[in-house]
């Protein structure tokens, strides 16, 4: 699924209003219908309701609500907020024909708010995408009434307050149980920063023209839904054998970090790698080996961790370098080293950490090398960022300057590569905050690199994967008990989840 800005929606609406062609009110009248439709579905008739309403179209959204609601027996209360100047157009039609409805209507003044029954879903069609400013005065002294009234409030479109594309950090924004939006994401609910405003996020088809998308490919953020990942998944045939799968080398492991190598040798090995040798210190043969029977090792030379490079390197396709590795100068100082091998490379954790203090170590990456920080290792490779907006624009940045692809870890994880316009992930679960996660990732990705997955289809998959392998997970754990052993454990299930259902 595709995300867009404000800008790309409001073209998008204006090209079906021209080629479909349909009347912008009519239009509207679609919307509003699909949120009535969700509302009786949720089985929600027996409720009251208040519908707040601005002047513009997001207003217009809530007076046809309201308008459908009513027909459908709810009863309901209409609030608008009344800036003196005429609504749009199409908020105009639909007053006139909220009056035909006898739906009783308040006009909000800055003499106080008409208190919202107990009960009363609230409705918040305030602002939409035309919001341009934060909200100050009235409006936020309103909005915040509406989240201490201890209603559950629906958002149309999107929490009121809150910008499509840029951060809302510190302004008053409506906080929404459920989020009724039209047609694709919008570029705000897949910033962290804004989990606690949108709820949870419903995309309603209002049949928006498909041409639009077709002839703006390329220039949308993309959710890799279960249509992308099928689509670039790589079906095995019953003529495949190990050597079609890579031989991938970790080098991971360090005294007293030994399970972050363990637990990125398994993740990989179950993400279907060929053959994979474990390159670690003397310290964690024995565990390794007792551990991960389908791994072999590759012995440091020194006790505790690693300085060294294993012998003929060139039966390795892929590295992945980092779990558990430390960070004792030795170590550190082996890294040049590593990136002089030009080896397809995942590059994370303490890994990261080191090119961090070295920065001039970026400019070495092996072409699409893959980068997974989270967003404390992204901030300290490549500076502070304010907001979630500003470190994905610096993360697009960042890929395309150093050639490399890059996985900012987080609630929607975002992959920026050169030429792409980025994408974020939309599996996974809370349970995953556990230390040992990261490795598990970064095991799944080599694996599949090492299958020949270009680099930015190995991220997009493995971090699928490894999301959804999560949720998999979730049905026999809670948020509490889910472990990055347990992500392992359920890989299969992702991995079945794509292949069952794939076309032909
Ligand atoms: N046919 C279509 O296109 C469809 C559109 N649809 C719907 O339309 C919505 C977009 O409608 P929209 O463009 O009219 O903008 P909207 O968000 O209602 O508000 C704009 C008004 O708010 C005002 N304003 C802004 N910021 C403010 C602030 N901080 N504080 C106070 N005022 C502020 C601004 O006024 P001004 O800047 O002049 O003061 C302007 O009057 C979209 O989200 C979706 O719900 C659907 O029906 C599908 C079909
Ligand atoms: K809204």
């Amino acid at each position: 699924m595709q995300i867009l800005s404000a800008e790309q929606i409001r073209e998008w609406d204006a090209y079906t209003i021209a080629h479909e062609p349909v009347a912008s009110v009519d239009l509207m009248e679609r919307a509003a219908e699909a949120c009535a439709e969700w509302i009786e579905k949720k089985g929600w008739l027996h409720f009251d309701y208040s519908v707040y309403c601005g002047k513009g179209n997001n207003g217009g959204d809530g007076l046809a609500i309201a308008r459908m609601l009513s027909q459908r027996g709810c009863k309901i209360t209409v609030h608008i907020l009344e800036f003196g100047h005429k609504g749009t157009d199409d908020f105009q039609v639909n007053l006139e024909r909220l009056h035909e409805c006898n739906v009783p209507i308040v006009f909000i003044q800055d003499n106080g708010f008409h208190p919202t029954p107990k009960g009363n879903i609230i409705i918040d069609a305030l602002f939409g995408s035309g919001l341009n400013r934060p909200l100050e005065g009235i409006v936020a002294d309103l909005v915040d009434f509406m989240n201490n009234s201890g209603n559950k409030i629906v958002s149309i479109d999107i929490p009121s307050g809150l910008f499509t594309d840029k951060s809302s950090k510190g302004n008053t924004v409506v906080k929404a149980a459920h989020t009724l939006s039209f047609q694709v994401y919008k570029t705000a609910f897949v910033m962290a920063e804004n989990g606690q405003y949108t709820g949870q996020i419903e995309i309603l088809d209002i049949g928006l023209h498909k041409d639009y998308l077709e002839q703006h490919k390329g220039a949308f953020f993309q959710m890799t839904d279960e249509t992308f990942i099928r689509s670039i998944y790589k079906k095995r045939t019953s003529f495949s054998h190990k050597g079609n799968f890579g031989h991938a080398l970790l080098m991971a492991g360090s005294y007293g970090k030994m399970g972050a190598a363990v637990m990125a040798a398994k993740a990989c090995l179950r993400s279907g790698v060929g053959l994979l040798t474990v390159h670690l210190p003397k310290c964690g043969v024995d565990i390794m080996q007792t551990s991960t029977h389908e791994a072999m090792v590759s012995i440091d030379k020194d006790e505790h961790c690693i300085i060294s490079i294993p012998d003929d390197i060139s039966k390795y396709n892929v590295i992945g370098v980092g779990p558990g590795i430390g960070l004792e100068n030795e170590t550190k100082s082996l890294l040049p080293a590593i990136l002089q091998l030009k080896k397809p490379l995942v590059i994370d954790a303490d890994a990261l950490n080191i090119i961090a203090e070295n920065k001039a170590l970026l400019q070495q990456l092996p072409a699409q090398t893959i980068l997974t920080p989270h967003p404390k290792e992204f901030d300290r490779l490549f500076g502070e960022s304010p907001n979630d907006f500003v470190r994905m624009e610096k993360a697009q940045h960042a890929a395309s300057k150093h050639n490399c692809v890059i996985v900012l870890k987080g609630h929607n994880t975002f992959m920026a590569a050169p030429g792409a316009k980025g994408f974020f992930n939309n599996t996974g679960n809370p349970g995953m905050a556990t230390g040992g996660s990261g490795d598990v990732l970064t095991g799944i990705i080599t694996g599949l690199l090492a299958q020949k997955y270009s680099a930015l289809n190995a991220a997009i998959l493995g971090v699928y994967l490894h999301g959804l392998s999560a949720d998999m997970a979730l049905q026999f754990n809670s948020f509490e008990t889910l472990l990055p052993s347990d992500i392992i454990k359920y890989l299969y299930r992702g991995f079945k989840s794509i292949i069952t259902e794939k076309k032909e």
